[in-house]
């Protein structure tokens, strides 16, 4: 794929980072690959990549990685959700993600952007991952598994550490700032917020997971995601 502008594989800039796509998979809020996701890669501008890696670069000197859940989302892939928002019912699985809130509510509360961030190249969701744990247990779609604000143990499994939910977890104890959460989870968070915030990325205090880099984004772009051709 060719990609517009100043946009960049990241597997090209670091390909150290691990690369989770979850809207490219069935393993997400809507239960399905998102429109305009026909890749599993993070896309990003270069200048995102450029930190990126300089990120990593200091968690890697302590047995640590990113992990990236999120990069540049075609716009159509928000109209999707947008879709999916309004579709009148709501799966268990769903649940798992949005335990308390109904889903047609998940805009107006800020937990989704109907023009999102996300489309500019800017913006990211990601975590952490402790290269010395054991990060073996792979999601199984035919498994009932607790709700994304359960202990770690019985929620579905995402191979990083434990912020105290699982991505995407549309509930205050997703918010940055959660105090429901235990000490070593606060501490997670804390270090991951500290080491983005090193290289000018600024975190969503809804969620723990989301960052931008200011000055980085301008427009939105609907380009599809295609895999990457060496
Ligand atoms: C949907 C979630 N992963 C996210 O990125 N939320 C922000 C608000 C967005 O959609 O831009
Ligand atoms: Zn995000």
């Amino acid at each position: 794929q060719t990609l517009p502008g100043d946009f960049v594989f990241l597997r090209d800039i670091d390909p150290s980072i691990i690369q989770d796509i979850r809207y490219a998979t069935s393993n997400n809020f809507v239960g399905r690959p998102l429109a305009g996701y026909n890749a599993g890669e993070c896309v990003v501008k270069r200048e995102v990549g450029l930190r990126l890696k300089a990120v990593q670069q200091e968690l890697s000197a302590q047995n640590l990685s990113l992990k990236m859940f999120d990069c540049y989302r075609p716009a159509r892939a928000s109209l999707d959700m947008v879709k999916w928002s309004q579709n009148g019912h709501e799966t268990a699985a769903e649940r798992r993600y949005n335990p308390k809130i109904p889903k047609t509510e998940l805009f107006r509360l800020g937990y989704i952007a109907s023009r999102s961030q996300h489309s500019t190249g800017a913006a990211l969701d990601l975590t952490l991952v402790d290269l010395k744990a054991d990060n073996s247990a792979k999601f199984d779609p035919a498994k009932a598994y607790a709700d994304c604000t359960a202990p770690v143990e019985a929620r579905a499994p995402e191979g990083s550490v434990d912020m105290g939910t699982g991505y995407d977890c549309t509930d205050a104890k997703g918010h940055t700032a959660a105090t429901s959460i235990n000490a070593e989870q606060r501490t997670w968070r804390k270090r991951l917020v500290a080491a983005m915030a090193r290289q000018g990325f600024v975190n969503y205090s809804k969620e723990w997971w989301h960052f931008s880099l200011p000055g980085a984004g301008g427009a939105a772009y609907d380009f599809p995601i295609q895999p990457r051709r060496r």
